[in-house]
């Protein structure tokens, strides 16, 4: 089953965390970095595009400065990352020089992915390295980023890689064989759990925190990360970073750590985009009548429909829809600005340019650019 699903690959992000990067202590693991890059230098010679999204930053860093430090604070994991992010180009670097192979260093906040040009942007200058041959390594830009702009961790930001680039296969390699029943450091009668045909809610609550001191995360931003892939139609691979052979194995079909099937019922690409890359900027408020048309027939959102807005936005920001009880319904690029939006509220459309002096359009919120939450 595995072979037949990974046979069309031609494009895979393979996501590599600090533990599998690093030696015990700290310290880039050099011996594991060159047996990585030899692996991927194998698959470009079978004609499968790689991308590398890559943590170990951070750990590296903290080497470097000698850091007596058990917990760092932001500022100071910004500052190791500054120092560690060329150590880890460096040791990439020389692992593949060996093979012909070319480097190239992309760090990424989430605000370059949350723009719609500058998403583009990345996207060909994604394209033109993958067709001169390089092999894109890319990072969360740790020493600018600040909470609002951050990913947070760099398995959701292999999920957004995957989604930008378009590959077809999602390899995230950890510390551990893959997906287990429970936390194995706390729980002795664990078992590895080897296909995911859907992400539930119980097999997000298997998946827990980091038990280690370098990793971000844990198994559960794992799991997000696949449920994105999956929501795009890509399958993702969970599986062991340190052991050798681990991504000849994962991309030929072997059966390693945990796959987790793409989603039958995938986002298009824009949704997708709509859906997990951008940060809503406000709150749309809708009565009973708007949100069954919304949920039970997918219809655009029309003035007529609102019934208050919150927080400041401009037209063409992603905002939150939300239900008279205010959970959230639907997410979408809205047509209008809040201010806007107080002014035609509770209005039909024809009445919106009477009311404004201009329009935009009959709807507040097109379909093409709205997201169900149900189906987030
Ligand atoms: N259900 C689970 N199955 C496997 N590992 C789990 C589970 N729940 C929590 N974990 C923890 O998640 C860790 C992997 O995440 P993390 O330390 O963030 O790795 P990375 O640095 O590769 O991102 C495992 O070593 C394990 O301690
Ligand atoms: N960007 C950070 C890594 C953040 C992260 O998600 O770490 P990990 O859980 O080890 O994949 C770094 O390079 O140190």
């Amino acid at each position: 089953m595995r072979r037949e699903l990974l046979q069309q690959v031609r494009r895979v992000v393979i996501k590599v965390g600090s533990r599998v990067l690093t030696v015990e202590g700290g310290g880039l693991d050099h011996d594991a970095i060159t047996r990585l890059c030899d692996e991927m230098a194998g698959l470009r010679k079978q004609g499968i595009e790689v991308i590398l999204v890559s943590s170990g930053a951070v750990a590296a860093g903290r080497d470097a400065l000698r850091s007596a430090d058990t917990t760092l604070t932001i500022p100071q994991k910004q500052a190791a990352a500054a120092v560690g992010q060329p150590l880890l180009m460096q040791a990439y670097q020389q692992a593949c020089t060996r093979h012909g192979l070319v480097t190239a260093q992309i760090l990424l906040t989430a605000e370059d992915l949350a723009n719609r040009n500058r998403f583009l942007n990345a996207r060909t200058t994604l394209e033109s390295l993958l067709t001169a041959g390089a092999l894109p390594v890319i990072n969360e830009n740790d020493s600018v980023a600040v909470a609002e702009i951050k990913f947070g961790d760099n398995d959701n930001l292999s999920a957004l890689v995957t989604s930008l680039a378009e590959a077809d296969l999602l390899l995230i390699l950890t510390d551990i064989e893959g997906l287990y029943s429970a936390n194995p450091s706390s729980d002795p009668d664990a078992q590895l759990i080897p296909l995911v045909r859907s992400i539930t809610r119980e097999i997000e609550r298997m998946a827990g925190g980091s038990s280690s001191n370098v990793g971000t995360g844990g198994m559960a931003t794992k799991v997000t990360a696949a449920k994105k892939a999956a929501r795009f139609g890509v399958p993702t691979i969970l599986a062991p970073g340190k052991q050798p052979g681990v991504i000849t194995a994962a991309v030929s079909g072997q059966e390693i750590g945990t796959l987790f099937l793409p989603a039958r019922d995938g986002l298009n690409r824009r949704k997708h985009w709509i859906a997990y890359t951008l940060r809503p900027a406000g709150k749309i408020l809708v009565d009973a009548g708007a949100q069954k048309a919304l949920v039970a027939k997918g219809t655009s959102l029309l003035p007529s429909g609102i019934t208050g807005v919150e927080g400041r936005f401009e037209r063409g920001r992603c905002v939150r829809i939300c239900g008279p009880d205010g959970v959230e319904i639907a997410r979408g690029l809205s047509d209008y600005s809040n201010s806007e939006i107080q002014l035609i509220a509770g209005h039909k459309s024809a009445e919106i340019e009477q009311l404004l002096g201009y329009r935009y359009g009959d709807d507040v919120v097109h379909r093409d650019n709205l997201v169900l939450i149900n189906s987030i």
